[in-house]
């Protein structure tokens, strides 16, 4: 029924709002426990072992995942106190995520039920939010159209300009400008692939509104953290009792407006004839087909942008770190970027079969230091059993990556850098390894944009530069130190960008300059 015709007599007393919601939450995660004893689930902590832990100790969830999968095995059910009752099954060996997540795909590929995300704040059109359905296989069917490997290629000229502008700017401007302009080349691409307009500036006003956007999306992807997730009946309040939706309405009203504005831009470019294959446009192309309205696809469209700057910058700051505190690696790298492409021109993407190493620095640094941990949480939508464990439909299956990327049977003494690790590795798992960008078909559609941008990003500065540490007498020893998971930045170390030569400077402004009038080949978003 929809909310608008449901009339209250009476409006529910205060008590009554909170007090129902209350006995409920504790009636189902009973009846839930209770139900679900009746099969062996995964093993796990029991809930109450969890509770106390939670209370006594604020450990990181992938570390305490980790932890609990040393002592219950490599599929564990946990139910917490902020799952209430709901299964939720943590994989933490590459197997467990690869039989699960990519063998039965068919059945783990939905995502759980999300009010406050999904429903409220994104009227049902975030994709990556999207539950098994219809929705989500044109979700996928567009995010694949646009970025398949072959697809991503289209995309390489920008970053290739992208790139050597940035190149310019880094060799002109101070340490602390530098995350400002890798930033803006890393929106620019991904909000091209997204609606076909590069970013050719920052706005302070931009910045923040995607700062809002993205941790909105960071605090509330966590299935079950509202008591509405649970008791969707409490939608049928009338609207200013439903105390749990201002600040998600707010956030989308705030983005719709803000996409819908970008959308139109797109249209612009569309009817004079450019920006084919992106995102964007081929929602559109789709519109009518997907019975989507202007706000679907605005939305829709918006998720390589979402989703592809934070993800890759963070990749980048790792790069740095790495850098930082293992100068052989950088030195190897150089040496060999030397070999295969001298000193006489910059590298290119034309480079990439020829620069192995580089190849395998860049899976290692998603494997040394994963930018999403807990990658996006999968849901079931049938039951399943798994080595005799009940996993029943519509329980959160959460990939820990950082648990896998610590295998020591994969990856001895994983708490080191080392891109050896991929060098011809014959194993099938190494040598496609993707680890970093999740499982199965909701695998991170944007894996080869992120890594052709990490390769011309990263080959080009080794070429040019030399990573260094601001601190005078910087030991790297001394700051090596376990990672901690993370959910986005690392902690970085100052740094600066030292040439390796004069000879660079002549190249590098040169190029700029070709990239100046390169770039005018794309059109750009204008901020308003
Ligand atoms: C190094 C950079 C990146 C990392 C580590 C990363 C990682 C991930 C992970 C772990 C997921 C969840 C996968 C799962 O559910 O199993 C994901 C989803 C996604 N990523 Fe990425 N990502 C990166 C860059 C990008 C880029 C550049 C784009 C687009 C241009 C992008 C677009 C997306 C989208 C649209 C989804 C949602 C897919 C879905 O729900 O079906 N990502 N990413």
């Amino acid at each position: 029924m929809p909310q608008h015709v449901l009339v209250f007599s009476e409006p529910p007393s205060a008590l009554w709002v909170v007090a129902l919601p209350l006995l409920g939450v504790c009636a189902k995660a009973l009846l839930t426990r209770i139900l679900l004893l009746r099969k062996p689930l995964p093993p796990g902590p029991s809930f109450f072992a969890r509770w106390w832990h939670d209370l006594k100790s604020n450990e990181l969830l992938p570390v305490k995942f980790m932890r609990w999968s040393e002592v219950y095995g490599g599929v564990i059910s946990v139910m917490d106190s902020v799952h209430l009752g709901q299964n939720t099954i943590v994989l933490c060996t590459p197997k467990a995520a690869t039989d699960l997540l990519e063998k039965r795909g068919n059945i783990y590929s939905s995502r759980p039920k999300n009010v406050i995300a999904s429903d409220i704040c994104y009227r049902g059109f975030k994709g990556s939010l999207q539950q098994a359905g219809t929705k989500l296989k044109r979700f996928r069917t567009l995010m694949n159209a646009t970025m398949n490997a072959d697809a991503s290629r289209s995309y390489r000229p920008l970053e290739d300009a992208e790139s050597r502008l940035l190149l310019r700017e880094l060799l002109e401007v101070s340490p602390n400008k530098y995350v400002d302009h890798v930033q803006r080349a890393l929106h620019s691409v991904a909000f091209y692939s997204a609606y076909g307009l590069r970013i050719d500036h920052l706005y302070p006003e931009h910045t923040e509104f995607y700062r809002k956007l993205e941790k909105f999306f960071r605090e509330n992807n966590l299935p079950g953290k509202y008591l509405v997730d649970h008791f969707p009946i409490l939608l049928y309040l009338p609207s200013p009792l439903q105390w749990f939706r201002k600040a998600a309405d707010e956030q989308g009203k705030n983005e719709e407006l803000f996409f819908l504005q970008c959308l139109s831009q797109t249209k612009m470019v569309v009817s004079k004839g450019s920006s084919f294959g992106t995102t964007a446009a081929r929602a559109l192309e789709k519109q009518k087909l997907y019975d989507y309205s202007d706000a679907e696809v605005a939305i829709t469209s918006s998720a390589p942008y979402t989703a592809g700057v934070m993800t890759t910058y963070s990749n980048f700051e790792v790069f740095i770190l790495a850098m930082l505190l293992y100068p052989r690696a950088m030195k190897q790298a150089q040496s060999d970027i030397d070999a295969a492409v001298g000193r006489e021109r910059l590298p290119s993407f034309e480079d990439l079969d020829s620069l192995p190493y580089i190849r395998a620095l860049i899976k290692e640094l998603g494997r040394w230091h994963p930018p999403a941990s807990l990658g996006l949480p999968h849901a079931t939508s049938e039951d399943d059993v798994y080595e005799g464990m009940f996993i029943p439909a519509g329980s959160t299956v959460i990939a820990n990556i950082y648990a896998i990327t610590r295998n020591t049977e994969l990856f001895p003494e994983p708490e080191e850098f080392r891109p050896e690790r991929f060098i011809n590795n014959p194993d099938p798992f190494f040598k496609n390894y993707s680890v970093t960008f999740g499982f199965g078909r909701r695998i991170c559609p944007g894996q080869h944009i992120a890594n052709d941008q990490l390769f011309v990003l990263i080959t080009r500065i080794l070429w040019a530069f030399d990573i260094v540490a601001q601190e005078d007498g910087f030991d790297p020893l001394r700051h090596r130190y376990p990672l901690r998971p993370r959910f986005g930045m690392v902690p970085s170390l100052p740094y600066k960008l030292v040439p390796r030569a004069e000879s660079i400077r002549p190249i590098i402004t040169e190029e700029g300059l070709l990239a100046e009038k390169d770039v005018q080949a794309w059109e750009s978003f204008s901020f308003k």
